[in-house]
């Protein structure tokens, strides 16, 4: 679990986190969701120590990473799997170069055991048969499994993703959800994405944290979303005529919930 309480960031005179707290759980697809600018990008570097607030605390699991010093942040990051936006494979790497390059860099296993680490991995992406690729041989959706694959070589405990899902067909941006949502309930991962895409929000969402303009204006999952009566969180949801319509179908057909 990782719990940011009270955090504030500012750079120069410009607050962007205003005494901002969630928590993200172990074990669950954690979305951060918010309008351009809104502050998702400053959360997500102060989480993983790249950008230091000046006020609040940031515990993985009860250790506060705003307390630590360099290298225990380095140790730390070990345990912690980044999905980039666009993947950021090395191009002069094949499949298996790509998700042995963790395993080279930050473990002490035998060359066998590092190859038996990455080929289970390039499998569980149901990526068999790829190793020898390049990535300018393969799809945009094969290429996010392979940044997977690499992102999970090391077992991280925490997964950070930036936009999974840019760049790719809206089906295989299910795809893509779908293989990371199991990988999270799987191996029991504390997984945070930052997204824009909203069928990933409807889809994935079991627990979501709505920043607007610096503060942190809501937090639920994907079924109490549709009702949500945050004003700023409905313009940015339901935005579009066909989000609006899956909205009234669904609140019209469901059971009312124990709240109302
Ligand atoms: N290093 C920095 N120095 C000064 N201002 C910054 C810096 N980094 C971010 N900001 C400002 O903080 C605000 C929030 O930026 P941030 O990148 O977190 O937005 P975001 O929600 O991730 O947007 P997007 O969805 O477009 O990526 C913006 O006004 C941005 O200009």
């Amino acid at each position: 679990m990782i719990e940011v309480k009270n955090v504030t960031k500012s750079f120069d005179d410009k607050t962007v986190l205003h005494d901002v707290s969630c928590t993200f759980e172990t074990g669950k697809t954690n979305l951060i969701i918010g309008q351009s600018g809104s502050g998702k990008t400053v959360l997500i570097k102060s989480i993983v120590g790249l950008l230091h607030p000046e006020k609040g605390e940031i515990l993985y699991d009860g250790r506060d990473v705003m307390q630590m010093t360099h290298d225990q942040v380095k140790e730390l990051r070990k345990e912690i799997g980044m999905l980039f936006q666009g993947s950021a494979l090395f191009d002069s790497e094949t499949v298996l170069g790509n998700v042995m390059f963790p395993l080279m860099m930050f473990t002490d296993m035998s060359h066998e055991q590092q190859l038996e680490r990455a080929h289970f991995c390039i499998d569980r992406v149901n990526l068999k048969g790829a190793d020898a690729k390049y990535p300018s041989e393969i799809s945009g959706g094969m290429q996010k499994r392979v940044a997977i694959a690499r992102a999970i070589a090391l077992n991280p405990r925490y997964l950070f993703c930036d936009e999974p899902n840019s760049g790719l067909d809206p089906k295989t941006s299910i795809l893509i959800d779908e293989l990371l949502s199991d990988i999270t309930h799987e191996y029991n991962i504390t997984t945070i994405i930052n997204t824009h895409d909203m069928n990933s929000v409807l889809g994935i969402g079991e627990n979501i944290v709505f920043i607007n303009k610096g503060h942190r204006e809501w937090v639920g999952n994907m079924k109490e979303i549709y009702r949500t009566e945050n004003e700023a969180l409905n313009d940015f949801v339901f935005a579009t005529d066909l989000f609006q319509r899956v909205r009234q179908y669904v609140v019209s057909h469901e059971h009312p919930s124990p709240r109302d």
